[in-house]
């Protein structure tokens, strides 16, 4: 078998050994919070997520005391358009920045008791460092208003990536994960991601990332036009959409997120980027959907829409725009106070409190 094919046969495996959603789980870790002392429903979205988990991991109180944010990190070709307001060379030094531990994500992870794992996947320049995860499926992707950003092969070697690296990272005891990623130019992928899997404009895709000019705006938008107009992806063939306008931390995370529903993970999604890859993920699996937790929504424009798109209703609104993974890790806290809840709140019985009247 030649390797592009043995590669998808590793991806189909890896889809497939997605179980389902565990509903009677969910059902039961509905039933207990209903019988602790507060109105039912009462405390909302922490309710929900803590049913949620259940029907994840088939447990009502899950140990989910091993947690990483894995950060995926890539170049962009298409930064030579000037479609960001930070040079390409930010994203190999912001990795020298997370494996220091001095970025935002550190901070945050260790707040959180998560460890933060950072691969290079796509980094365009030589990149050796204790600690770092080295597996380059390209060296930057290509200018895709020039051509296909990567391969297939290049595709789908990001991809299996994440898979493995959230397989390993499950077999070592993780049990919750956080996407995360770094990548000067990605909000440009992702917006052409996002218009050419769901029709929606670039108008209403392109946002300022990193924090790009009125001028600048507008050029990115021509900019995610003409890369969509260049290489007309099927939208109908996610892989396709990858290969043609996205980025090889964008798959690396695509794959995160479907080796982590495979093991029955919870994975929460950050910000805009890492939305994108979420969207890839649901398309080429859907049986992945039930294992995202959505975080926060970001400034990025076209966030918003791109949740609704996923019906992923975050439990944030702090007007973040990082990326990172910094806005999913602040989620464990809210993980964690939902599961407490549900461990440490006493019953109607067992408090001696009178029941609702209807
Ligand atoms: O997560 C988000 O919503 C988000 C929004 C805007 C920017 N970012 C981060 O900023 C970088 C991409 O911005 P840009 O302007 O270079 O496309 C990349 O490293 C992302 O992690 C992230
Ligand atoms: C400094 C900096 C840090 C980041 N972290 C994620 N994206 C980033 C972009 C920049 C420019």
């Amino acid at each position: 078998m030649d390797e592009p094919l043995l590669r998808r046969e590793n991806l189909l495996a890896a889809i497939k050994a997605i179980p389902s959603f565990d509903e009677a789980a969910a059902a039961r870790a509905r039933l207990h919070s209903d019988r602790l002392t507060k109105p039912p429903g009462s405390l909302g979205k922490l309710e929900e997520m803590a049913a949620q988990l259940a029907g994840m991991t088939g447990e009502l109180w899950p140990d989910l005391s091993r947690r990483a944010v894995v950060v995926m990190a890539g170049d962009h070709g298409v930064c030579e358009e000037g479609i960001s307001a930070f040079p390409q060379g930010v994203t190999l030094q912001m990795v020298l920045n997370f494996l220091n531990g001095g970025a935002a994500v550190n901070v945050l992870a260790r707040a959180a008791g998560a460890e933060v794992v950072c691969v290079d996947v796509g980094v365009a320049s030589p990149l050796a460092h204790a600690g770092l995860v080295s597996r380059k499926a390209v060296w930057g992707t290509a200018n895709m208003t020039k051509g296909p950003a990567m391969s297939l092969a290049e595709t789908l070697s990001a991809l299996l990536t994440g898979v493995e690296t959230a397989h390993e990272l499950a077999n070592k005891g993780v049990a919750l994960f956080a996407t995360g990623e770094m990548g000067i130019g990605n909000t440009t992928a992702s917006a052409a991601i996002v218009s050419a899997l769901t029709g929606l404009s670039p108008e209403d895709t392109v946002g300022r990332g990193t924090g790009i000019s009125d001028e600048g705006l507008l050029r990115k938008r021509t900019v995610v036009e003409k890369a969509l107009e260049v290489n007309s992806p099927d939208r109908n063939d996610p892989l396709d959409v990858l290969s043609k306008v996205g980025g090889a931390e964008i798959a690396g995370l695509t794959g995160v997120i479907i080796g982590a529903a495979s093991r029955r993970c919870p994975i929460v999604i950050d910000g805009y980027i890492s939305t994108a890859a979420a969207l890839v993920a649901a398309r080429l699996a859907p049986a992945c959907m039930p294992y995202m937790i959505g975080s926060h929504v970001s400034q990025e424009h076209g966030h918003p829409a791109l949740l609704r798109e996923l019906g992923l209703s975050p439990l944030l609104t702090l007007d973040m725009r990082l990326g990172e993974g910094t806005g999913a890790v602040l989620c464990f806290h809210l993980l964690d106070a939902a599961l407490a809840l549900m461990g440490q709140m006493a019953t109607f019985d067992s408090a001696g409190v009178s029941g609702g009247k209807e």
